[in-house]
């Protein structure tokens, strides 16, 4: 499978003197849920921002569909979507109108358009909100709205931070029931959560960052086994617990 995401040593933070992610390596490729967990603090937003383009890497770099930001900044960001963990939206816009500038933006044609934008709206019961302002939604309404807007969009790569905050049981079955659809067509997912249930049962692979380093990534399988568990042998809970309660090297 193509690689879609792919970060290189990268050593980044908000100070040269004192960099908050040390020599992280992983890829994300198609058709692949990635989980990106550690504890408050250990740097997935800080690798998110790096990969979305907010920042610089220090040392390494990143590369989205083969391509670094500098080399192609239009292509580069038109290959993924960001849900942060807190909704932006306009409010002054209406839903259907952030849909619209979504599929302006992603150029998605104009039937598709329709059809997608219907079936999202059903998706996550927002069809009676299709003319509210954002302004006048609720905290997990707005939290649908962004992610409705990334699932219109159709990218490559999507790159989700805590997506589950907020959203009520309905709403977290459709999303995860649309991002094992979006896998399926073939789609990248980075997905950054503290629910690790959630994240052991539908993603992929694993990538436990710990005070900005990556102390193991893989299967579930390597994660125990990187954590000392038996083979086949505890969740990834507990071997989450394992790697993050020792020092690092
Ligand atoms: N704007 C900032 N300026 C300076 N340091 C920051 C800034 N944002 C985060 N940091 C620091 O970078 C480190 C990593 O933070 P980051 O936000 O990446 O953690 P996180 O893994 O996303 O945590 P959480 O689970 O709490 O969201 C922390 O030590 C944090 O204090």
């Amino acid at each position: 499978m193509e690689t879609v995401l792919q970060v290189t040593g990268l050593s980044g933070g908000y100070s040269p003197r004192k960099p908050v992610l040390h020599n992280v390596t992983f890829e994300v490729k198609a058709g692949e849920m990635i989980g990106l967990i550690g504890l408050n603090g250990a740097g997935k937003s800080t690798t998110i921002k790096h990969i979305l383009g907010l920042m610089k890497p220090q040392e390494g770099q990143v590369k989205v569909m083969g391509a670094e930001l500098e080399e192609n900044a239009e292509r580069y960001r038109s290959a993924f979507v960001y849900v942060p963990e807190t909704p932006i939206l306009f409010d002054e816009l209406t839903v259907e109108e952030h849909l619209r500038l979504t599929g302006i933006a992603y150029d998605v044609k104009r039937e598709d358009f329709e059809a997608r934008k219907e079936r999202l709206l059903e998706q996550f019961q927002m069809k009676p909100k299709l003319k509210a302002f954002a302004s006048h939604l609720s905290k997990g309404m707005k939290q649908k709205v962004m992610i409705m807007n990334a699932l219109l969009a159709e990218p490559p790569l999507y790159i989700i931070d805590e997506p589950f905050l907020g959203l009520d049981p309905l709403g977290i079955k459709s999303l995860l029931e649309r991002l094992v659809e979006v896998k399926r067509r073939g789609s990248a997912i980075l997905m950054s959560s503290h629910i690790l249930a959630t994240v052991e049962a539908y993603c992929d692979r694993y990538i436990v960052l710990h005070q900005g380093r990556i102390v193991a990534q893989g299967t579930l399988e390597e994660i125990r086994q990187a954590a000392g568990l038996d083979k086949g042998a505890g969740s990834l809970e507990e071997s989450f617990y394992k790697l993050v309660s020792e020092e690092p090297q």
